[in-house]
């Protein structure tokens, strides 16, 4: 298969209940940008993309906001939505200045390398901060 045509995650959705709330968590304690939003009326959502960078070479987040429904059932199926920070204790400090509480702090993961942490989104959705040395 050529490059050009390899598949690519684009974005995950998440459905959420207040659109300020989220662009909040999503901007000013994750760090991401508003990369664009698509209001649609007439269907009565508005979506908003989030990403540290362009689609056209980052996976983003697509939250999905359904006018007057102000919450959902996350149900035991979903699990997390990881993101690969540099220095995790930095990432939770940054966090915990900005009063936001943090699940589960920075653990070694058994058998593994990798330092991880979580934090949950205003509607519960849990993510999943893992430490990422840049190489
Ligand atoms: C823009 C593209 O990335 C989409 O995801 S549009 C998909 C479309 N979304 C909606 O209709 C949003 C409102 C809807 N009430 C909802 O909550 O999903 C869609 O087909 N959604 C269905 C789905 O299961 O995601
Ligand atoms: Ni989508």
């Amino acid at each position: 298969m050529s490059n050009q045509s390899f598949p690519r995650v684009l974005h995950t959705m998440l459905r959420i209940s207040d659109i300020s709330r989220s662009i909040i968590f999503y901007t000013k304690i994750l760090g991401m940008k508003i990369l664009r939003t698509l209001e649609q009326p007439t269907e009565k959502y508005t979506l908003i993309f989030l990403g540290y960078g362009d689609e056209s070479n980052q996976t983003v987040i697509e939250l999905t906001y359904n006018y007057g429904i102000s919450s959902y059932e996350l149900g035991n199926g979903y699990g997390h939505i990881a993101i690969g920070v540099e220095n995790i204790d930095q990432t939770i400090n940054h966090i915990k200045k900005l009063d936001y509480p943090i699940d589960l702090e920075p653990s070694h993961l058994k058998n593994s390398n990798e330092i991880i942490a979580f934090i949950s989104d205003p509607d519960g959705y849990k993510i999943e901060l893992i430490e990422h040395k840049v190489i």
